[in-house]
């Protein structure tokens, strides 16, 4: 296949893995949340298996089912379909990513292995070249999340400094961290590559924007992808004061749940709420997100107007019990 494939941008999000209350996984409901993302949101990109969709608290048999339902389900209605396979493991890393190419996925992404850590530039890059030699055909993203993987050493501009010559698949950063130096000089410093530059902190997405990311992935994108969707249009039209009042707004939502305790378990909640297509529980360690914190976030998200009486669904009050 010739490289670059058909560029990744505008929003991508990064979908939850629905449980049922026994903590299986509930893939009755994944042409559902398909359909809700592309009408309701506007969204036609998805991350699958990565940190909102507890992907590393999965079993590689749970991994490749939920990752062929979300290609199955997506396919005619979604524009890319990128799947996160990433693992401790080199072995299951290959395994995932031999099958993302078998299922027709659009693309892969490997997060950098933490438990026994590459501490250098040329050790990390030596495991991304082994995974994505497993899926040649394949896209290749590289998904830099310092703060979760602990690999603090390595920054992204320097992994990309030359990554083409290991691996020639590679084609976009996940970028998921606050260093907007990093993330300029990754833009800066590949301008004349094609690559997707994608953001991961939903709530600094302007600032990454006018840094030159070429989209965005993140959890919030499932129930915020409208309005994030309306940044990405002022910011395109020029309108910069529109395209700031829209970040605000979205900061002003993401500022409250951050104070009352943000993560995975929190996103399943207001995803319920939103969108009434139950997330269900998420897997430990982590917890449920408590009734206080979905009673909050449901009254915020009204008094910003992201949520109407009318958009309540069906067995949406559950959410967060
Ligand atoms: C640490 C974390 O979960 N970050 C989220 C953001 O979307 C984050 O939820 C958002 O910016 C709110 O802080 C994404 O970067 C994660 C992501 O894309 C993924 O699930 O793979």
């Amino acid at each position: 296949m010739a490289f670059p494939k058909k560029k990744l941008q505008g929003l991508v999000a990064a979908t939850i893995t629905p449980m049922t209350e026994n903590g299986e996984i509930n893939f009755s409901v994944i042409g559902q949340y398909v359909d809700y993302l592309v009408k309701e949101q506007g969204v036609k990109n998805i991350f699958v298996n990565g940190t909102t969709g507890e992907g590393l608290s999965l079993s590689v048999s749970e991994r490749r089912q939920v990752a062929e339902e979300w290609v199955t389900k997506g396919k005619d209605k979604l524009d890319q379909v990128i799947i996160h396979v990433g693992a401790l493991s080199l072995k299951e890393s290959q395994e995932l990513a031999q099958h993302a190419a078998e299922i027709g996925a659009d693309g892969i992404a490997v997060i950098a292995p933490f438990f026994l850590k590459p501490w250098t530039k040329d050790i990390l890059i030596n495991f991304l070249k082994e995974v994505a030699a497993a899926a040649p055909a394949l896209p290749f993203y590289y998904y830099h999340i310092p703060a979760l993987t602990g690999v603090k050493t390595v920054r992204a501009e320097e992994l990309l400094d030359g990554i083409l010559d290991k691996i020639p698949t590679f084609q976009g950063l996940k970028f998921s961290d606050t260093d907007l130096l990093d993330f300029g000089q990754c833009v800066d410093q590949n301008r004349q590559q094609q690559f997707a530059f994608l953001f991961g902190v939903d709530e600094q997405l302007l600032s990454a924007l006018v840094m030159g990311a070429t989209g965005a992935v993140g959890s919030t994108y499932n129930y915020l992808g409208k309005k994030t969707n309306q940044m990405l249009e002022a910011f395109e039209q020029k309108d910069f004061s529109l395209a700031l009042n829209y970040q605000f707004c979205i900061q002003r939502f993401i500022n409250f749940v951050v104070k009352l305790g943000f993560g995975v378990s929190q996103t399943k909640a207001i995803m319920t709420l939103v969108s009434g297509i139950p997330m269900g529980p998420p897997r430990l360690p982590l917890q449920k997100a408590s009734r206080e914190f979905t009673d909050s976030a449901e009254a915020k998200l009204k008094s910003l107007d992201f949520l109407s009486f009318t958009d309540l669904k069906d067995g949406n009050l559950e959410a967060g019990s």
